[in-house]
């Protein structure tokens, strides 16, 4: 029986074929019988290596195109599998985080993943999931953003084989690949008789990306167009290269898959897969992505390793399950053993604390982990001794817009003094006020009397430094020379 399913233009509607007959139609209809076929076919595929089980993470959404293949292909042997990611910024976040837990699942199942950078299609632009054309970018900063995204996914890659791969088999090598290294030398004319050739407009013109634009007053320009071209000449270059019949893509890259499968198929006459990831959203249900404005990035310069820890730890009861299989690598019924202790005690947020810790020892490392988790005990502990954790970067980063002053320890300073020198109250009789009325503190602790010596360890702490707060959230911190 050849099954086969087809998403017409609209995002939700399929229709599914079965040796050539239409054989339903509908959203959850097709994705439901999809997933129960992959569990069923799971007892028949001895090897792990059908990752197709991963849809019961929720990890894995929709597959494209002959549904009734991809498991036997999968567990045959180690396959080729890719997922891209254009530079169009320096950084990666957590949306495309979940493309790499996708492409880390399929190298824990022993086969070889591929990471391509969009070094040449971010000039282009994918229209994917935009309403307007993007702002063209600078080749030199595409090529700092493609180092910079280089460098993440190395890390991530390193991270995960050192703290989560556990097992003694050797995992495949990532390929950190970027398209740029084939294109730059590619002939306008080569590419246009020879990929151009293939591709029959109407499919074309029927993507989403494209009839969205099309509909739209702005239109769309012929190289936003032309993307499309570009990324399935990827996959039948990576197919050509590495036999590689696998890309990995969010919901939104769905059009550009089928393009792909459909470059390879005519040049090839071999069936290649797309398999499609579900989108993480915000809480209003926007994708969380550069275009929305609301990413959560994965590089520290960008949002430090304690705001990725909060991002986490502040997601609501309901999410915990859900996004703990999903960007953890947690075996099922470690989630459920997690999620049983959390209900006891939803206040205590076990099940966010475990999701956070694992998010960023996959992303920033045991050193990266140990920092938010040292700066999360010094913002919500209020002992002095959480704060003598924290060096004066990671202070000063705890406390952003704090005022730093550096001061001279003299015998006999007081509080007082200390007070004066960092300007932190207004002069005379308002700044008595606040003092007395309990506004100020050192340290974290409540400040009676403003005469007394500042004295080691209570005052100032054995990294050298003091943290005073006047109010709610007026910091400044002291460092002591
Ligand atoms: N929020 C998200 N959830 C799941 N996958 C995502 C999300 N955002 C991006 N991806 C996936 O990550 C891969 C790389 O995407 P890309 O680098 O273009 O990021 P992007 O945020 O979608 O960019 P832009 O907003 O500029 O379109 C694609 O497969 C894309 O579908
Ligand atoms: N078009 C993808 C990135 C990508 C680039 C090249 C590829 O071959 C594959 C994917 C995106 O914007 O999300």
């Amino acid at each position: 029986m050849a099954a086969s399913m087809m998403r017409t233009t609209g995002v939700n509607i399929f229709l599914m074929f079965v040796n050539g007959k239409l054989l339903c139609r509908g959203r959850r209809q097709v994705v439901a019988s999809l997933t129960s076929q992959y569990l069923l076919k799971r007892r028949c595929y001895s090897s792990r290596r059908n990752i197709l089980t991963l849809t019961e993470r929720g990890i894995f959404q929709d597959i494209f195109p002959d549904t009734s293949d991809l498991p036997k292909v999968l567990s045959s042997g180690p396959q080729c599998i890719y997922c891209g990611f254009d530079p169009t910024a320096d950084s990666l976040h957590i949306g495309n985080l979940l493309a790499i837990i996708a492409l880390l699942h399929c190298q824990r199942a022993g086969h070889n993943p591929i990471a391509l950078i969009g070094g040449a299609t971010a000039l282009i632009g994918d229209p994917s999931g935009k309403t307007t054309e993007r702002t063209p970018l600078e080749s030199s900063v595409v090529q700092s953003n493609a180092a910079s995204i280089k460098s993440s996914l190395q890390r991530i890659f390193t991270n995960h084989e050192r703290y989560f791969w556990k097992e003694d088999k050797q995992l495949p090598k990532i390929r950190i690949m970027d398209n740029k290294s084939w294109y730059k030398d590619m002939n306008v004319l080569r590419f246009l008789a020879g990929v151009g050739r293939q591709l029959r407009m109407g499919k074309l013109l029927s993507r989403q990306s494209v009839q969205t634009r099309l509909a739209s007053s702005q239109g769309m320009s012929f190289a936003e167009f032309s993307y499309q071209l570009f990324q399935a000449y990827d996959f039948l270059h990576l197919h050509h290269e590495y036999g590689c019949l696998i890309q990995l893509g969010g919901t939104d890259q769905l059009g550009n898959l089928m393009t792909g499968h459909e470059l390879v198929k005519r040049v090839t006459g071999k069936d290649v897969y797309g398999i499609v990831i579900p989108l993480v959203t915000s809480s209003t249900g926007d994708k969380l992505g550069k275009t929305a404005g609301n990413a959560v990035w994965i590089n520290e310069e960008k949002t430090s390793a304690l705001d990725l820890y909060q991002h986490f730890l502040r997601l609501p009861d309901a999410d915990m399950e859900h996004y703990l299989k999903l960007f953890t690598l947690l075996p099922l019924n470690e989630i459920a053993d997690v999620m049983r202790l959390h209900k006891k005690t939803p206040k205590n947020r076990k099940a966010q604390e475990k999701l956070a810790e694992q998010v960023l020892l996959l992303v920033h490392g045991e050193i990266g982990l140990d920092r938010a988790l040292r700066q999360t005990e010094a913002l919500y502990h209020t002992s002095p001794a959480s704060l003598e954790q924290l060096n004066d970067a990671e202070i000063t980063e705890l406390f952003q817009g704090a005022t730093v002053t550096r001061l001279l320890l003299e015998p006999g300073f007081s509080i007082a003094q200390m007070l004066d020198r960092v300007k932190c109250l207004p002069q005379g009789h308002k700044g008595d006020l606040i003092l007395s009325a309990g506004g100020v503190y050192i340290n974290n602790q409540r400040v009676t009397d403003a005469s007394r010596v500042l004295i080691k360890d209570e005052h100032i702490l054995a990294n050298g430094l003091t943290l005073i707060r006047v109010g709610k959230k007026n910091y400044y911190i002291v460092k002591w020379v």
